[in-house]
């Protein structure tokens, strides 16, 4: 646990939101929590009985001592009670970014309405308290968390639909945050579902399940934000952060328990496992999709459910010529894929021909890369995709052709966007940096490869891919996944065959 992340928020009394909610929510997240807190509420399962607003002076110390420190890789920030204590924060925040080498990315939940319905900013500053929000916060926040009625309070725009949470989001960017994540929760829309709304620069990601029913739902707000702070100090991308906020709460309100006569807390479990908790993406051409009335490409041919492969693919060469694919075959290897990357290759057809013939001879599983109208032409084994194929290669064809399909993906939500197709297999990268391609800022490391593969696994035949060699094999192989694809361990190694032999036994040895 090295990185730290700060909760600037108020305690709640009743134990289920505000800094306490936070602080067992990084924990679940493996992070160092540390607190600020800005006002003493009295609330229980009830509600709200008392606000009683920190003094300036206090919640100064408290920064200043954390600044000496413990200094953060992300903050949280949830209630701030008045414009005064606004000022003071985004000052604080305005002097990190100008003076530490690596400001902390800023997450903030803009708490004005409890669970209970009762409000947690002073109710007659409400629209002074708006305005310091987005004259002096806004811009120094990197992902601001509305609920429904906080949308509406700081946007006015009356989230009717998608478009409505599109111009919202918007408008929060027109005033500085970088990202805008608009919680579902209070929606309803369609009827029974849970669906968020990210909007990161430009991007736009839409994650929805069915509504957990219980009427313990107090603290979700603040955990999600705390949880979006927590991944975005461990380095994950906001969509991966977003994905593990959400099927956090979801495995949380299913556990949520009731303390008091009222609202329950939410419960704190762990980094999630389940895959049952995990949220869909919601693409164009889904049944969600059509449901939120998103455009789909009149082209788009979805398709979801492949023909099998073999549970466990063992070792499996990534190579660029015949030559290569040969010489993987004739040393034993069973999972080969043939990537040419340069569409005007000469012979590219007929390399693809002979590729597909040598697998049949070997009785080998040859994928083809890319190339998916020859590799359906020729009646390939397999086809090998990346995300942005998905939308323009005919799925509807290679299911129809029983050809199988490979999908490779880059953490948390493309494994889920994958997962929407369910493909013959997975493949998990980069995994350590590599050379072979560039793979910047999407180096997943084997901690995420631990999580994967037990989601993933029991589903589908699990790959993992990038930098892998003979001397990180056994850490690979150690977490489980059945296999492990290479280019530079065969294709750069001073004796090829040999070194086939040693990654073969290595992958034997360790999953015996
Ligand atoms: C087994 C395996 N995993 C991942 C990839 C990468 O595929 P893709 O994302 O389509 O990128 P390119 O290989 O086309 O550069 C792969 N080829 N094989
Ligand atoms: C082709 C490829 N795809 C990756 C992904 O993560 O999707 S990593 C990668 C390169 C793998 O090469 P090497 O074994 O030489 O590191
Ligand atoms: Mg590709």
């Amino acid at each position: 646990m090295s990185e730290i992340v700060w909760t600037i928020a108020g305690s709640d009394s009743g134990g289920g939101a505000g800094i306490q909610a936070d602080l067992q929510a990084m924990r679940s997240f493996g992070v160092h929590g540390c607190s600020v807190i800005t006002a003493l509420t009295a609330q229980n399962s009830l509600g709200v009985e008392a606000l009683n607003p920190v003094d300036l002076a206090v919640i100064e110390s408290q920064l200043q001592a954390l600044t000496h420190d413990l200094r953060p890789q992300a903050i949280k920030i949830g209630m701030l009670a008045n414009v005064q204590q606004i000022q003071l924060v985004a000052e604080h925040l305005q002097y990190y970014r100008d003076n530490w080498e690596t400001p902390p990315q800023v997450v903030y939940d803009p708490v004005a309405i409890a669970s209970s319905g009762d409000s947690l900013i002073e109710e007659d500053a409400q629209s002074e308290i708006a305005d310091a929000i987005k004259t002096h916060l806004l811009p120094l926040v990197d992902v601001i968390t509305p609920n429904v009625h906080e949308t509406q309070m700081l946007t006015g725009v009356y989230l009717i639909g998608p478009d409505a949470l599109r111009d919202a989001a918007q408008r929060l960017q027109q005033w500085g945050a970088k990202s805008v994540i608009i919680k579902g929760g209070h929606w309803d829309y369609p009827q029974g579902y849970c669906v968020d709304f990210c909007r990161h620069g430009e991007q736009e990601y839409w994650l929805g399940n069915e509504s957990v029913a219980t009427p313990h739902t107090h603290g979700t707000g603040c955990t999600l934000s705390s949880v979006l702070a927590s991944c975005l100090a461990k380095g994950y991308p906001l969509k991966d952060a977003f994905i593990l906020g959400k099927a956090y709460i979801n495995a949380g309100l299913k556990a949520a328990k009731r303390y008091g006569e009222g609202v329950g807390p939410v419960a704190h479990t762990q980094f999630p496992v389940n895959l049952a908790d995990f949220p869909q993406v919601i693409e164009p051409g889904s049944w969600l999709g059509d449901a939120l009335d998103f455009d789909c490409d009149s082209d788009f041919n979805y398709a979801a459910g492949f023909a099998p492969c073999p549970e466990r693919l063992g070792l499996y060469a990534v190579v660029d010529s015949l030559d290569w694919l040969a010489l993987c075959l004739q040393n034993g290897i069973k999972t080969v894929q043939l990537r040419i990357k340069d569409a005007d290759a000469d012979n590219l057809e007929q390399d693809i021909l002979r590729a597909i013939e040598l697998g049949k001879t070997h009785q080998a599983q040859v994928f083809i890369n890319d190339h998916w109208q020859l590799a359906l032409k020729h009646g390939a084994y397999g086809v090998h995709l990346g995300q942005e194929d998905l939308h323009s290669a005919n799925l509807k064809e290679i299911q129809d052709a029983g050809m199988r399909l490979g999908l490779s993906t880059h953490g948390f939500y493309e494994m889920l966007l994958a997962h929407n197709y369910r493909p013959s297999y997975m493949a998990f990268g980069a995994i350590y940096p590599t050379t072979t391609k560039d793979m910047s800022g999407q180096i997943q490391g084997l901690e995420k490869l631990r999580h994967f593969v037990p989601l993933m696994q029991p589903h589908y035949p699990c790959v993992a891919i990038g930098g892998i060699d003979l001397m990180r094999m056994a850490e690979v192989v150690e977490t489980g996944v059945g296999s492990v694809a290479v280019v530079r361990a065969i294709t750069e190694a001073a004796d090829p065959q040999a070194a086939i032999a040693e990654l073969q036994q290595a992958i034997a040895g360790e999953s015996e």
